[in-house]
This record gives structure tokens, sequence and C-alpha cells, in this order.
């Protein structure tokens, strides 16, 4: 399977970029793992709604132009479907068994997704209620992606 993590902005923190690689690299054992950052648009703080939304959809052709017409997409979104470590392993193996090889993951950026990137997902998946830092969230997803193909495998993981 190839998966692709579509990520508005730049990773910044050396923490961060250092337990993404380590990931990554437990990762390639089990999937093609890429990462696609898509430029973030400059907010200032204080925007109207209007204002809010034109940020938002001009991250979101970028997502949408990363995208091929193929590819199965999982949008990361607070108000998503929450789902068991065991429940997204599942999720993954039956897009497999379906045939279904690329996945995206898509995290948006400070201040969301936008509808036409909502409209593209084939499923939205909540990590929690709280708001997580797209940057972190980045991490979490690759751990719970990794923690996924172990449990799939039947292969000691962390409780
Ligand atoms: C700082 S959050 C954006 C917060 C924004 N107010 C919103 O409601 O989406 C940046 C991105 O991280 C991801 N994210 C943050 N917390 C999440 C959670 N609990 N579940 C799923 N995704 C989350 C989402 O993709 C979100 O677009």
């Amino acid at each position: 399977m190839k998966i692709t993590i579509i990520s508005v902005g730049k990773l910044k923190e050396k923490y961060l970029k250092q337990g993404i690689q380590e990931y990554l690299k437990r990762l390639s054992s089990y999937a093609k793992v890429d990462i696609i950052e898509v430029a973030d648009e400059k907010a200032p703080e204080n925007l109207s709604e209007a204002e809010e939304k034109q940020v938002k959809d001009k991250e979101g052709e970028r997502i949408l132009q990363a995208i091929s017409p193929d590819t199965y997409v999982i949008t990361l979104e607070i108000e998503g479907k929450m789902l068991s470590s065991e429940q997204l392993a599942k999720k993954m193996d039956e897009l497999a068994l379906h045939g279904k090889s690329k996945l995206a993951f898509v995290i948006g950026g400070s201040l969301g997704i936008s509808e036409a990137v909502q409209q593209r997902s084939n499923f939205a998946i909540s990590f929690s209620k709280m708001t997580f830092p797209h940057q972190l969230m980045r991490l979490i997803l690759l751990e719970q992606v990794y923690r996924g193909f172990r449990i799939s495998r039947g292969e000691p993981y962390h409780k």
C-alpha cells in the first residue's frame, strides 16, 4: 500500500522532525509512506469568517492538487468519527483487500479543512474532541498507522 500524508505548512520543530523520521523508518517495512507539505496561507489574527474561508479554500486547492483520482482519502477532522487503533488497522486492511492501493491522510492547517476537501474525503477520522497542533498531529498519525500495521500482522506492540 502507498500512503501519502498531506499536511499544510512546513514542519519546523526539531523534536517533531526526529519523531517523524523514526516512524517513517519503522513504517518502511510495511508500506511506502510519503509526506507532502503544501504551502500554508499567512493568516493574521482576527480574520472575518469570509476571510478564514478564503484561506482554507486556497490551502484546500493545494491539497486537492496533491491527490490523484484513484486515491482513498481520509481527512483528519475533530468532528470526524473516532476509531480505536484496532478499527483503524481493520479499515486499512479492508482498503487493501478491496484493491485500494493508494491511501492519503489529510491534515488541515491552523484553520482546518476546506469544504471542497471535505467533499473529496472518503472518511473523516477524529483523534478526539481535543484540538492538536497540525504538526504534532502528523507524528500522532504516523504512530497510529504504524500501530495499525503491527496490530494487523499480530506483531507485539506496546499496549
Ligand atoms: C490546529 S487544527 C485546526 C483547528 C481548526 N479550528 C479546526 O476546527 O479544524 C489543525 C489540523 O489538525 C488536525 N487535528 C487537530 N486535532 C485533531 C483531532 N482531535 N482529530 C483529528 N484531527 C485533528 C485537523 O486536520 C486540523 O485541520
